[in-house]
């Protein structure tokens, strides 16, 4: 019989010669890269380097030009739309400022894609969308309060459990912790990072927060100008010697990391 353990497991994502560009301007430029299975990769780079819209070419919010995204060891071109549609349910995207529905409350919010996607019976999904305020740590008497009577912090966890809705294997975060206050954005890390260990979630993070790259990633991604700069572990990018990253890691802010 076939010794299985040994089979290599596929990346969640692989980023293969991606190219992306709006009208004449290329954004994305040859990158290369991978979301391993289980991991929580943080995704950084100077500000328009072109993260957030890496994320959303891989999620598939945006057209590539060139190249290919794997998802689980199957390309996306090689797809039929039908399984495109299908596979998109294996991931959620957190947007940077939550994009909840402000006309809808948290209940309503994360019932939408369960709306739109699965064949539950009303009172299956509200109670599935009550485990997911469970599960991103709000209180139950969060459900029936609308986007604009919850702090940051609470939009965020809302959005969260929205973007959990389908029980993703994929979480897309664009910069979870920013505009947190210090406790708040520490704690989300820790949420992010029970999340992923306890349902095996692979997260991409885009992140401009060093403690987050710290408390929650397990391997590191730098972009500069449309390409991969360097990959690796927190202190593998911390030896590094290209400049952007030595001014990153050992700037005035990265005081918490030294050491
Ligand atoms: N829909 C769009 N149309 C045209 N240009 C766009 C579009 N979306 C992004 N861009 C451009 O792509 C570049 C990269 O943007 P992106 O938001 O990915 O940067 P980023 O690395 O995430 O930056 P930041 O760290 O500041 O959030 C920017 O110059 C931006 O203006």
């Amino acid at each position: 019989m076939e010794n299985t353990s040994t089979l290599p497991v596929p990346a969640a994502m692989q980023v293969n010669d991606l190219v992306v560009g709006f009208g004449s301007t290329i954004i994305i430029n040859g990158l290369n890269f991978e979301l391993r299975s289980g991991e929580i990769l943080g995704l950084i780079g100077p500000s328009g380097s072109g993260k957030t819209v890496t994320m959303r070419a891989m999620a598939g919010l945006i057209p590539h030009r060139r190249g290919d995204i794997t998802v689980f060891g199957r390309p996306f071109s090689e797809l039929s739309v039908r399984e495109r549609e299908t596979i998109r349910r294996d991931w959620g995207v957190l947007f940077q400022q939550g994009a909840l529905f402000s006309s809808l409350n948290v209940l309503e919010n994360i019932e939408f894609p369960m709306r739109e996607h699965l064949d539950l019976s009303p009172k299956l999904r509200r109670e599935v969308a009550r485990m997911k305020i469970d599960l991103v740590g709000l209180p139950a008497s969060a459900a029936y309060t609308y986007p604009t009577q919850l702090s940051g912090g609470m939009i965020k966890r809302a959005a969260l459990a929205r973007s959990l809705a389908l029980d993703p294997k994929i979480l897309f975060l664009d910069e979870p912790t920013a505009g947190l206050d210090p406790i708040g954005a520490g704690k989300f890390d820790e949420l992010i990072v029970t999340l992923s260990n306890t349902l095996g979630l692979s997260v991409l993070m885009v992140t401009h927060d060093l403690d987050s790259l710290e408390v929650a990633c397990d391997r590191i991604v730098a972009l500069a100008n449309g390409k991969l700069l360097k990959a690796g572990t927190l202190s593998e990018m911390r030896a590094a010697s290209e400049p952007w990253l030595r001014d990153y890691f050992h700037g005035p802010r990265a005081h918490n990391l030294e050491g």
